[in-house]
């Protein structure tokens, strides 16, 4: 079953908590939730304080999106605040393996983020870590942005090495989701859909999940 995983990046935050129960009630599975440090992306969002708030407010796996440098020094917190997953860029990870073993000795879910020009084989040795792969499908830092179509083929290419892990390994897509382009994504192999703009910029909220949904289905 596809997986849909509303951003709250694009959602209301003046009523923040209203926005996700409304994104679960209408059958979201996951809530992603973009990190920005202004550093590696030119965009500053949340800190694990916003994740603990949010944390009593749903039942909803909190997917958490690390944009930022040096994100060792901020897992412990995360995963203290209530992620159920955390996402590092290959990027930013020196030590990705080292970083991927300092999530699951934290308590979460381990995943590795491709920016859309880094190559898949950039994954190829953490493979025994890695339990989510996060192709992004634009550029990260902000919402909003065009789907890069480019991505499709590495989307195939993703799923074929992960064709031969005994461990299930997710494939998420984030960027420029809306039905057509997730549908191609799921066509190539992916598992879970990123969408912001797509559901919070829509007035109902649920008819947009919803319609997402179908289009996977
Ligand atoms: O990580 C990011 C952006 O860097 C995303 O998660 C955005 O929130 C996706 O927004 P849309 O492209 O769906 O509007
Ligand atoms: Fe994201």
């Amino acid at each position: 079953m596809k997986k849909i995983a509303p951003s709250i990046l694009s959602a209301d935050f003046s009523k923040l908590a209203a926005e996700v129960a409304e994104v679960e009630q209408a059958g979201a599975d996951y809530l992603h939730i973009d990190v920005m440090d202004g550093h590696f992306v030119p965009n500053v969002t949340f800190g694990p304080n916003v994740i603990q708030s949010l944390r009593p407010c749903t039942r909803l796996p909190l997917d958490v999106h690390l944009m930022m440098t040096n994100p060792e020094n901020y897992i412990e917190a995360f995963a203290k605040a209530g992620a159920d997953i955390i996402s590092v860029h290959a990027e930013t990870c020196p030590h990705l393996h080292r970083v991927l073993q300092l999530i699951h000795t934290s308590g979460a879910r381990a995943g590795v983020v491709l920016n859309p020009a880094t190559p898949v084989s950039a994954l190829e040795y953490v493979m025994d870590s890695t339990d989510l792969i996060l192709i992004m499908t634009v550029n990260p830092g902000f919402g909003g942005q065009t789907f890069i179509p480019g991505m499709i083929d590495k989307i195939r290419q993703t799923r074929d090495l992960i064709a031969n892990q005994s461990r299930p390994i997710e494939i998420e897509v984030d960027g420029g989701i809306n039905g057509e382009t997730a549908k191609s994504c799921a066509d190539a192999g992916a598992d879970v859909f990123v969408a912001g703009s797509f559901i919070f910029g829509k007035k109902d909220r649920a008819q947009a999940v919803q319609s997402l949904r179908s289009a996977l289905s």
